[in-house]
């Protein structure tokens, strides 16, 4: 019984002590409830979404630097090249003519200052003209009259024979020839002057149209260029990079296409853009003259639904000599020359063809080709000419 009660005590200990620590326990575990929230459990007081206004260092305006703009492509704007003027572009360029023609002219010069002239001597001097290309008539018209004046005026010193010669050379060349280029443009139709350029293959002929165009952009002319050597290529290509140097547009067609109508694409070019000259390179196969008469003839018929065509600058090579006449008569009768360009003077001492070709056709030289520097053409000039045959004095 003793025994009944002990227990009964422990465990009436035991819950009291259990009690004790599990209430204490629960309320500790309790989850606040959530504080009504403005909006949805309660309705919003002012200021109840404002949050606390932090301290914070800021920089002054002055100190605020502007973000780099993002880094966009690179557009490069083409730097167009500056020709230089043409105006006394061959006295320029005379030193060249007097290296490539010093043979002629200083070989000249000591003939005829030769203290007696004789039969021999004048033979010689013939022969030196006609080693110059001359042409054998106006050779022989030459020793003529330097005969005569000598005989009468007398050739008293070097400085005497280098006057006559100068003056016989001269009228020679021809100083009252026309030589300016009809390039400007036709205000009263308003359409632009229209150059034909024509010549074999290797003469220098895509190589002038491009000084050519410089000449003209050095004069503040708006200038477009026509590729129409659609034979080859690489003409075009060679033509374009001429044009891009200088801001100048050039129209081209495929390659082996209708050479007319490049032709006439150009001149129409020419007219919307109210260019002042359109410049127009051809092929010039020589393979038959029946097909160069073709190709040429219909170039020219095309462009002239336009208007006439102002200019036809035949390209000869002045280092073919004798060959470079017998091109110059047959393009002559395929078209109506204006005026000759004479390329490569600076590589031959045969200078003599400017006055042999002139004879042949019955045009002048109106440029020639010194060099092949982007402005080594220069609009041609009797006495520059001269002086740079008969070298410094
Ligand atoms: N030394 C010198 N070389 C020149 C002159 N004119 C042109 N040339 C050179 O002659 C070569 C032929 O010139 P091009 O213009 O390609 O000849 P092209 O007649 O148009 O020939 P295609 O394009 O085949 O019709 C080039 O290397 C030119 O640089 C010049 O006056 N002097």
């Amino acid at each position: 019984m003793e025994y009944i009660v002990i227990v009964v005590a422990v465990v009436v200990v035991l819950g009291i002590a259990l009690a004790a620590f599990l209430v204490p326990r629960r309320r500790r575990g309790q989850v606040e409830a959530p504080a009504p929230r403005p909006g949805t459990d309660v309705l919003p007081g002012v200021g109840d979404d404002a949050t606390t206004p932090v301290e914070e260092q800021r920089a002054p305006i002055s100190d605020v630097e502007l973000p780099e703009a993002p880094a966009g492509p690179v557009v490069e704007e083409p730097v167009l090249e500056r020709p230089e003027p043409a105006a006394g572009r061959l006295t320029r360029l005379r030193s060249r003519l007097s290296r490539s023609q010093s043979g002629f002219g200083k070989g000249l010069l000591s003939l005829l200052s030769r203290e007696r002239l004789d039969d021999e001597t004048w033979e010689e001097i013939e022969d030196t003209l006609l080693t110059a290309d001359l042409g054998v008539a106006p050779a022989q018209e030459l020793v003529e009259r330097l005969r005569t004046r000598a005989r009468v005026e007398g050739v008293q010193s070097p400085e005497a024979a280098r006057i006559l010669l100068r003056e016989e050379l001269l009228a020679l060349v021809d100083p009252a020839l026309d030589r300016a280029l009809r390039t400007e443009r036709h205000v009263e139709d308003g359409r632009p002057a229209v150059v034909l350029v024509v010549g074999v293959n290797g003469t220098g002929k895509t190589t002038t149209v491009g000084k050519l165009a410089r000449v003209l952009v050095a004069e503040d002319r708006d200038v477009v260029l026509g590729a129409a050597d659609t034979f080859r290529a690489a003409a075009a290509d060679q033509l374009t990079t001429w044009g891009d140097r200088v801001g100048v547009v050039t129209v081209r067609g495929p390659e082996g296409g209708d050479p007319a109508s490049v032709a006439f694409d150009a001149v129409k070019v020419g007219i919307e853009q109210e260019a002042d000259t359109v410049l127009v390179d051809t092929a010039g196969r020589l393979q038959t003259k029946v097909g160069l008469m073709d190709e040429l003839g219909k170039v020219k018929r095309v462009i002239e639904k336009h208007g006439p065509v102002d200019e036809v600058l035949l390209v000869l090579d002045a280092t073919t000599g004798q060959n470079g006449l017998v091109q110059a008569r047959v393009f002559g009768e395929v078209v109506d020359v204006t005026g000759i360009v004479l390329t490569k003077l600076d590589g031959t001492a045969k200078g003599g063809i400017v006055v042999a070709v002139q004879r042949e056709l019955g045009v002048p030289v109106k440029l020639v080709g010194l060099g092949e520097g982007p402005d080594d053409l220069a609009p041609f000039d009797a006495e520059a000419f001269v002086d740079g045959i008969l070298g410094e004095s």
